[in-house]
């Protein structure tokens, strides 16, 4: 399980994350839901290690996070999924997923089935640059990327941004699978509320670097949860 205890995150003089806590149990999809720049990516930053915290702790399987660097975040099965997806454009699909090895060990580098089963248009695509992928494309590739780093937990931010509605289903699909065929945990950052609400068994709503909300996936229908979503 990962916690998030009372966690501040600056950018310089200005606060992006107040007291955060929330945790992310294995075997289930926890969704944190909020406007444009309420701090949801700077949570995922400060969880993956690509950002350093000012305040509170970060623990994930009982082990402190604290202070580690992306990489070992990675080693102990943090698998980040970022914004953007952050596909290097000039390798391979194949290159690409291969860049996951890094934090595993020399038996686990090979790219494991349950990817193309998820995933088809990658196999189909092993020898194409990762520039010449369309943006859903280019989602799932980032997706099999952190796969390939035998994931705990599976850290995504905003998967859906800009993906056309066939592939989001796809994208829903395997986020599911991963749930329930291997018991890892989800952490997924979203501001697609529909999504959220058919996969979540858990859900926070940020507001303004806090967060201001959470229960289960039902209580996004709630005023008080809309209240915190409108514009
Ligand atoms: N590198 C940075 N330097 C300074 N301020 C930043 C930086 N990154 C984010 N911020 C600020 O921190 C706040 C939270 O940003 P963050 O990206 O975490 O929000 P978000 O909820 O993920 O938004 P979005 O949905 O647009 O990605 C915003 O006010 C943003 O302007």
């Amino acid at each position: 399980m990962l916690t998030v205890e009372n966690v501040n995150l600056h950018y310089g003089a200005a606060q992006a994350l107040r007291g955060i806590s929330l945790t992310a149990e294995m075997g289930r999809i926890t969704c944190v839901l909020g406007r444009n720049g309420v701090g949801k990516s700077s949570l995922l930053r400060a969880v993956t290690g690509q950002h350093g915290i000012s305040g509170g702790s970060i623990s994930f399987d009982g082990k402190m996070l604290n202070g580690l660097p992306p990489f070992a975040r990675a080693k102990q099965g943090i698998g980040y999924v970022p914004q953007g997806r952050e596909i290097f454009p000039l390798l391979t699909v194949r290159e690409n997923l291969e860049t996951g090895y890094a934090p595993v060990s020399r038996k686990e580098r090979f790219i494991p089935d349950d990817i193309f089963s998820l995933f088809p248009v990658l196999q189909s695509m092993l020898g194409r640059r990762g520039g010449d992928l369309s943006g859903g494309q280019q989602q799932q590739l980032a997706i099999g990327r952190a796969l390939v780093t035998r994931p705990k937990i599976l850290v995504l931010d905003e998967p859906t941004e800009g993906i056309q509605p066939s592939i989001i289903k796809d994208i829903g699909r395997a986020i599911r699978y991963l749930r329930d065929s291997t018991g890892m945990a989800i952490l997924l950052v979203e501001q697609y509320l529909d999504f959220c609400r058919e996969l979540a068994d858990q859900v926070y709503i940020m507001d303004r670097g806090e967060i201001v909300h959470q229960g289960a996936a039902e209580t996004l229908d709630t005023p008080e949860a809309r209240r915190h979503l409108t514009v």
